[in-house]
């Protein structure tokens, strides 16, 4: 299977539009322009269904999903630090504050622009082919190599925002790791603006910059304030970490008196294109600040087993109506796949409702209410993650992007193992979102254009 633009695709697709629901399209069809987006979705039922089927076998415009294979919206990763996948899997017995001593000499060695290309190109190939098919990069403070990871996003199809990192505090960033001042941080990121915006192969508008402050910590009061005021300016999306750990969240109140999210807030860095990566130590008028700014939160379960100290009250952030989406945070989170942040995400939700210490009664032991199921994390890795960034992706609807990804079920290399005799259609999402590995993932899509896949 190649281009799907201009294309009607049949066949059963999954999808989560709304948290706690999954819709199973079963024989539909999903036409596609020739821009990639989707035109009309057709339900079996539907009066139109066998007219527009024919109509496109006609004109030889129909492609019929094979047997045991489904379609899903792209996974959309909220939170990737580009520059750490060659430490992906390295260095996690350390907490956050010495594990950025192995991370800063890394993201140094990106001023070398052809060690920035092998990684970025890697890194890259590999997320399309995990299914995530929308990516929110922090890159590093270089321009060069922060220009080369728009130019490979571009040139390999994956729809993505990419900031330039900023980080000039001399308290908190070392020598051979900071901008050289905070004006040329801040022009730094005006300049990786305008190369996205002006670049000639992104006119589709693929690629997005983003206004990128590290972290409170690692920026000056002087950074903070002139990044606010070019998210303003450029109306750009905004990406930070945000109370991630105890340290990083008691450094915000000892230097500010205040917590990351007022103080970003102060800064003009909470908009309704922010997100917040982390924010597992927000308290309730956090959260209610976020949700008057319709700011998003890059939830990152893998890696805040590692750093954060805490585990992010996902249900009450729900219920209080944050956007919340899911990240890998690679590489404080040591998997470059979607589907394992979804696995985690549930797991995570499991213990925080549990509790964990066996020492504590089963009635004071954890939070109830907190858990959720495999059907919200889908959610949450598609449609939420795409509203959280204001893009028309993440569901199957006329006017979304084709963002897709075809599971083929009967991979032999592959890992789900369905029983046609027992399993219900929910039953088959929840073994893909359990159960895939990347040999299950037969083709990728950006805006109906082939990008990856095993098959
Ligand atoms: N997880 C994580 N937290 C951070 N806080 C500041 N920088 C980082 C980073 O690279 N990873």
């Amino acid at each position: 299977m190649t281009d799907l633009r201009g294309k009607t695709l049949a066949g059963t697709f999954f999808h989560a539009p709304v948290l706690g629901t999954l819709e199973v399209l079963e024989d539909a069809l999903v036409e596609i322009d020739k821009a990639g987006r989707i035109a009309t979705v057709i339900r079996s039922g539907d009066p139109r269904h066998e007219g527009a089927r024919i109509a496109a076998s006609m004109a030889g415009t129909l492609v019929t999903l094979p047997a045991g294979c489904y379609v899903i919206p792209g996974f959309v990763d909220l939170h990737i630090h580009a520059p750490q996948y060659p430490q992906l899997g390295k260095a996690l017995h350390v907490p956050l504050e010495i594990w950025l001593r192995h991370t800063f000499p890394l993201e140094a060695r990106y001023a070398d622009a052809a060690f920035a290309r092998k990684a970025y190109e890697m890194l890259v190939a590999d997320l399309l082919a995990n299914g995530t098919t929308t990516a929110l990069y922090f890159a590093t403070i270089h321009q060069e190599a922060t220009r080369l990871l728009v130019d490979i996003c571009l040139e390999k199809g994956q729809r993505a925002l990419v900031g330039k990192v900023a980080m000039d505090n001399p308290q908190e960033c070392p020598d051979f790791y900071r901008d050289a001042s905070t004006e040329a941080g801040l022009q730094g990121t005006r300049s990786l603006i305008e190369y996205v915006r002006t670049h000639p192969a992104n006119e589709g508008g693929l690629v997005h910059p983003v206004v990128t402050p590290r972290f409170v910590p690692s920026c000056t009061d002087a950074m903070l304030e002139g990044l606010g005021v070019i998210a303003r300016e450029c109306g750009c999306h905004v990406q930070t970490h945000c109370s991630e750990s105890d340290w990083e969240h008691g450094y915000v109140l000892a230097r500010h008196g205040v917590t990351d999210a007022e103080c970003l807030d102060g800064f003009g860095l909470l908009t309704r294109q922010s997100i917040l990566a982390h924010a597992n130590l927000i308290n309730a008028d956090d959260m209610a600040r976020i949700v008057t700014r319709g700011s998003g939160v890059a939830h990152c379960p893998l890696s805040n087993a590692y750093f954060s100290n805490a585990a992010f009250p996902l249900r009450a952030a729900l219920a209080k109506g944050v956007r919340v989406g899911l990240g890998t945070d690679i590489s404080g989170g040591p998997s470059a796949s979607m589907l394992d942040a979804c696995r985690m995400a549930v797991v995570t939700s499991r213990m925080l409702e549990s509790g964990v210490d066996p020492a504590l009664p089963p009635e004071t032991r954890g939070r109830p209410s907190s858990r959720i199921d495999i059907r919200d994390a889908f959610h949450l890795a598609t449609a939420a993650g795409g509203d959280a960034l204001e893009l028309p992706v993440g569901r199957f609807a006329p006017g979304c992007h084709f963002d897709a990804v075809l599971v083929d079920t009967t991979a032999p290399n592959g890992t789900i193992r369905l029983f046609e005799e027992l399993d219900e259609p929910e039953d088959i999402l929840a073994k893909i979102v359990y159960t895939a590995s990347r040999a299950n993932l037969a083709e990728i899509w950006v805006a109906g254009r082939r990008v990856a896949g095993a098959g």
